[in-house]
């Protein structure tokens, strides 16, 4: 049993700080929100995260569990504490480290005795020694501490089996002995952990989060290339990943990568890069052909209503991704905006992103269902694939319709199944512009591409 603080409580600390209290560890979790830390105290979470609140409850009622606005009281009775805080993106597209910053002085002003202290949060590579510098100048007691970065590697909505089944631990420290330290919780997760330096547990995860988005933008660019050419992007990517040395994972095409991850930080990665006089034209290509997706989807309602001008769109999913309700960077933001600037009318529907929507985009209309979302409209677009939208009674869904026009941003239907129902359906790069030639078609069928040769003559 150790004693853990974990400073900040949103996904990752608070995530953090309930698993490491169901390992059987004392932990205090601390944020400088109050209302937030009140409603925690009753077992009430902030976020949409699957499981966590009946974990959070359990560790609570077995008074493992305890929430603090109060550095004082989490600090002094704690040996190993957890920076978890938001590392949000600044002006020019750097990791913010405002809020890392401000915890760090907080501990140190606090500090009366020897602790560990963790960043969890993602951060530029150097942060450590930064920390361990700001440490240094403020603590008011003569205490001896230690740095180590331990980067977080769970994603929303699979946070709890994420953390308990990670696929590596890794922690970076000047100072092996603290690291073991840390290496010890972990051991119950029976996960490779991997001891390196401070700077390179930092890069390790913005390399991890920018390879994967790369593989998304990857993707994406060779759906355009399919829908040029003619071939189905899905189809693509599973045959792709049949070779063990590309694997399935990670290649689904569709409107792009969203969230409070993959946007910051592939663009924090690039700006140190550029700092540090590298030229990080990859990075830059992944970004822009992120952006560029989303202005694709708008181009596809275009090209099938003519004008948005007066036209109903209705945005079916609104997260960033199933299974949280997290808007952060979310597709569906920019593109209801883009619709509505073109003069059209925009609605959204999703499951659980309805508050967080409100917030995002406070003008739009939310429907109740996915039904009601469907009434009136011109086009409907799915920005995220919930999987009550896979079993959809997509018969209905066309007669509450006023035109049957579907872009589907997720690529969740099939081309031919949703001709047959009577749908002009266009998806993300599959086949001849999403459009297999069947009776239902009611567009010229003159599309299909030359073979991708050139002439030799
Ligand atoms: N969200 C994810 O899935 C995920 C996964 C891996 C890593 N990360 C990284 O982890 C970090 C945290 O991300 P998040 O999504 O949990 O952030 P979040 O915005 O959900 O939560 C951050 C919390 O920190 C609190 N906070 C800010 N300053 C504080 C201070 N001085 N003292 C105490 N509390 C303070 C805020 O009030 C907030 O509750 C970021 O660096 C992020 O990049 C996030
Ligand atoms: O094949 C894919 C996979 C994902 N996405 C999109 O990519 C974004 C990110 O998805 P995901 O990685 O599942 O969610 P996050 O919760 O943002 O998790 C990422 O970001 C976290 C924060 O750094 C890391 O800890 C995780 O390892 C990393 O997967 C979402 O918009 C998805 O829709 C695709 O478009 N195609």
């Amino acid at each position: 049993m150790k004693r853990i603080a974990v400073i900040g409580t949103g996904y990752v600390g608070l995530v953090t700080g309930t698993c490491f209290a169901d390992l059987g560890n004392r932990v205090i979790c601390l944020d400088i929100d109050a209302e937030k830390i009140e409603r925690l105290k009753q077992g009430i979470i902030p976020i949409y995260e699957p499981g966590l609140e009946e974990m959070v409850r359990r560790n609570i009622q077995a008074g493992r569990l305890t929430f603090t606005t109060s550095y004082e009281e989490a600090i002094p009775n704690s040996d190993i504490v957890f920076i978890a805080v938001g590392t949000p993106e600044g002006v020019d597209g750097e990791a913010d480290l405002k809020y890392v910053e401000m915890a760090a002085k907080s501990i140190a002003e606090v500090m009366d005795h020897p602790i560990i202290i963790v960043n969890k949060s993602t951060v530029p590579v150097g942060t450590g020694d930064w920390v361990a510098d700001i440490v240094n100048r403020h603590k008011k007691n003569d205490v001896p501490f230690w740095v180590v970065s331990n980067p977080e590697f769970l994603r929303e909505g699979n946070a709890i089996q994420d953390f308990l089944n990670p696929d590596r631990v890794v922690l970076g420290s000047t100072d092996r002995e603290a690291a073991e330290q840390v290496a010890q919780l972990y051991l119950p997760l029976r996960a490779p952990i991997m001891v390196t330096d401070l700077r390179t547990a930092e890069m390790i995860k913005y390399a991890s989060n920018a390879f994967l988005a790369t593989r998304i933008s990857f993707i994406n660019e060779i759906a355009s290339i399919c829908e040029k050419l003619g071939a189905d992007v899905k189809e693509v990517a599973i045959g792709m990943g049949y070779d063990k040395r590309i694997g399935h994972h990670f290649l689904d095409a569709g409107v792009g990568y969203g969230g409070s991850c993959f946007p910051k930080d592939v663009k924090a990665l690039a700006h140190m890069a550029a700092l540090h006089g590298c030229h990080p034209q990859l990075l830059r290509a992944v970004m822009e052909i992120n952006r560029d997706k989303r202005r694709e989807v708008v181009q596809k309602l275009r090209d099938l209503l003519d004008d948005l001008n007066g036209k109903t769109i209705g945005l079916l999913g609104l997260a960033f991704k199933p299974n949280t309700d997290d808007m952060r960077e979310a597709p569906s933001v920019e593109i209801a905006h883009l619709c509505r600037r073109e003069g059209a009318y925009v609605k959204g529907y999703d499951p659980v992103a309805k508050e967080t929507a409100r917030k995002a985009l406070p003008w739009m209309e939310q429907a109740a269902d996915p039904y009601e979302l469907a009434k009136g409209c011109d086009a409907i677009v799915i920005l995220t694939e919930w999987n009550e939208f896979k079993h959809l009674d997509l018969k209905r869904i066309r007669e509450l319709m006023r035109q049957p026009i579907i872009v589907d941003g997720r690529n969740i239907y099939e081309p031919e199944q949703m001709a047959e129902l009577g749908f002009v359906y266009r998806g993300m790069g599959r086949g001849y512009n999403g459009r297999r030639k069947t009776e239902h078609d009611e567009r010229p069928s003159n599309t299909r591409p030359a073979p991708a040769t050139t002439p030799t003559e």
